[in-house]
């Protein structure tokens, strides 16, 4: 960056004068963050427990529809707009097609309808891909070991309409399939649903900080292979432009950039280019490794989780979607 004017040297400079007091660094802080940055992801499941712990994510809990009721209440008490919904059903619902997907009594519609009872004030934002009801745990349809592009639209398109139809406000393809923001727009319209927003993981990366959270949903254990045909080469950044500006064109409102903090360049660069609402997801992967060190004593957990949350909005995003949203946002209130 070229400043336009010729800085001044020290002594005259000083840069730590405007840090010297609490109330001046307050006063200079260039970027914020509240508990409106925040969107908590919460996993839901159709087994008899309330809450079941998650053992590679400690402090997350597979929730029961009346679970995350309450985690809905708690999250408008804490001032957090919205929460995000990922599925683990029971395994014998799992088929190649994701049958269990497009189940209007399904576990998410259950779960929609439970949160807005509860707290009809928050944001219910829903995951729109098959990988949580196939018996293979990729996001499409498999077809001769091969993930089919177009039989999978009709499918996500589908599960959008039962999730925007069960009264989701915003439904986020997390599937990486091309042309399937048109195909969720098309079929929301055509459906009297054109309030609904689609907030799409445009960017997603094929990572390996997502294996606790295939754990959380159970898709690790039938998942063959990896997912490098249709999520994106962690080579790449230009890439991630093109992914955004084609999901942009056929109807996106938001943007999602995924995996998070090893990402921040990707969300400096869409977010400065597009403009456009983006938040960034601070994936499971990340959180069990900040746990991890927290449960060693080797960080401060709390101010690690407000520096990492942070960080995200210096990049430039819009919110944030964090598993730490609880907790960062009763240390901010
Ligand atoms: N549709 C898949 C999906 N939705 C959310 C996550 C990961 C979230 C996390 O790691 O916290 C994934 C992972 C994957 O592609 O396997
Ligand atoms: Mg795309």
């Amino acid at each position: 960056m070229t400043m336009p004017f010729q800085p001044a040297a020290f002594p005259y400079a000083r840069p730590r004068r405007l840090r010297s007091q609490p109330w001046v660094r307050r006063l200079v802080a260039e970027t914020t963050l509240t508990p409106a940055d925040l969107i908590w992801p919460l996993i839901v499941h159709d087994g008899p427990e309330d809450r079941q712990p998650v053992a590679s994510m400690p402090g997350v809990f597979r929730l029961s529809p009346k679970e995350a009721a309450k985690a809905a209440i708690e999250a408008r008490d804490l001032g957090i707009p919205m929460v995000a919904l990922f599925p683990n059903v029971n395994d014998g619902l799992k088929d190649n097609v994701a049958t269990a997907a497009t189940d209007p009594d399904g576990l998410i519609p259950d779960c929609i309808r439970a949160i807005k009872d509860a707290a009809p004030e928050i944001g219910v934002m829903t995951d729109v891909a098959l990988d949580c009801y196939t018996d293979h745990g990729h996001d499409g349809v498999l077809e001769d070991g091969r993930i089919v592009n177009d039989p999978t639209l009709e499918r996500l398109a589908e599960q959008a309409f039962i999730h925007a139809h069960a009264g989701a406000d915003a439904v986020a393809p997390s599937d990486m399939m091309d042309g399937r923001v048109q195909a969720i727009r098309e079929a929301l319209e055509a459906n009297g649903l054109s309030d609904t927003l689609i907030i799409s993981y445009a960017a997603k990366y094929a990572s390996a900080f997502y294996g606790p959270y295939r754990d959380a949903v159970g898709s690790s254990k039938s998942l063959t292979g990896d997912k490098k045909t249709y999520q994106m080469d962690f080579a790449n950044a230009e890439e991630a432009l093109r992914e955004v500006a084609m999901d942009l064109s056929e109807g996106a409102d938001a943007l999602i950039v995924k995996p998070g903090l090893p990402y921040l360049d990707i969300v400096r660069l869409v977010s400065q280019t597009f403009k456009v609402p983006t938040f960034a997801y601070q994936v499971s992967g990340e959180y069990a490794m900040m746990q991890a060190a927290f449960a060693n004593g080797w960080l401060d957990p709390d101010r690690a989780i407000l520096e990492s949350l942070h960080a995200f909005k210096r990049a430039g995003a819009s919110g944030v979607i964090s598993y730490f949203a609880p907790q960062a946002a009763r240390m901010m209130g």
